[in-house]
């Protein structure tokens, strides 16, 4: 595992895949199967995993999430990059921070809530978790407004974040004002577009961030690094035929739940078998695990 700090260039050199984690039938974490997961993304070219929704660390056990670091670190190869996430709840993160003392992460992401927070409350907790870790903490904005630009342009200029996970969902990507009130005071190169391979040409384009995260791309990690490739050489042409060969999956992500779709993708598509999906969120129906195979049939 790459352990080395976080820079912009870290942040640029690949897509950031978004995996899911595989238990057996059980519902313990499976090394072996997660240890297939992350080889498949790895040999498609993306060497940076980023371990939170998808994984759903947001209902880990703590001792599952002693375990689920030790097998991330262990697996992950010499040069890849891997980070995993802490909270959403306050007490759940300082819990954490006692076992990732243990371990070498160049970062941590802080997963986000919106309920029962304010600004200044995440800033004070973000904080915190830097002077606790003795490292920069990833800054999660899925929600509009929920850090102000302030707060967030603050916490930057104190070197308390690695990078910033810019996940707002919008009817047009184009026009963000909380996106551009962000990129006109920070960095740009900091800020990753964290929704996916499909808004990932407009927010690289239109407001230069400097980087993508995938969850498509942990099935099709060959496709989501030409897509990375093909923005940075700014071929729109490529990158816009890219995405849209994405979009069998992402539509049914989009409508019945994108971590729950990704686990079952996951293993229909043969990479993995990612065993049984955890409470709180729940198992596609068999109807929906068939559209599934089918769109996974129609990328291949
Ligand atoms: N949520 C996005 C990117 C990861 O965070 C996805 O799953 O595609």
């Amino acid at each position: 595992m790459d352990t080395k700090p976080l820079t912009t260039e870290t942040i640029s050199r690949s897509v950031w895949a978004v995996p899911s984690l595989a238990r057996n039938a059980e519902g313990i974490l499976d090394r072996q199967e997660n240890a297939k997961i992350i080889r498949h993304i790895e040999q498609g070219g993306i060497s940076t995993l980023l371990y939170g929704g998808n994984a759903i660390f947001y209902h880990l056990t703590l001792a599952e999430y002693r375990t689920a670091l030790e097998l991330i670190s262990t697996t992950a190869a010499d040069d890849t990059l891997v980070i995993p996430a802490i909270g959403p709840a306050y007490g759940t993160m300082l819990d954490q921070a006692e076992i990732l003392l243990d371990f070498n992460f160049p970062t941590v992401m802080l997963l986000p809530q919106r309920d029962v927070v304010s600004s200044a409350g995440i800033a004070a907790a973000i904080r915190k978790m830097a002077e606790k870790l003795g490292k920069p903490i990833v800054l999660y904005l899925k929600y509009d407004g929920t850090v102000t630009v302030d707060d967030a342009t603050a916490l930057v200029n104190d070197g308390v974040i690695s990078a910033i996970k810019y996940a707002v969902v919008r009817k047009d990507y184009t026009q963000d004002d909380y996106l551009r009130g962000l990129t006109d005071q920070i960095d740009k190169g900091l800020i990753l577009s964290g929704l996916g391979d499909q808004p990932a040409i407009v927010h690289m384009r239109d407001f230069g961030l400097g980087g993508f995260t995938t969850g498509c791309g942990c099935i099709f990690p060959q496709m989501s690094a030409a897509l990375l490739k093909a923005i940075q050489a700014q071929n729109w042409d490529e990158a816009e035929a890219i995405r849209e060969r994405f979009l069998p999956l992402e539509r049914l992500r989009d409508n019945l739940g994108p971590i729950s779709i990704l686990h079952r993708a996951t293993e229909l598509s043969g990479i993995a078998k990612t065993g049984p999906i955890i409470p709180l969120l729940s198992e596609p129906g068999e109807s929906v695990q068939e559209e599934i195979a089918a769109a996974l049939q129609q990328m291949s």
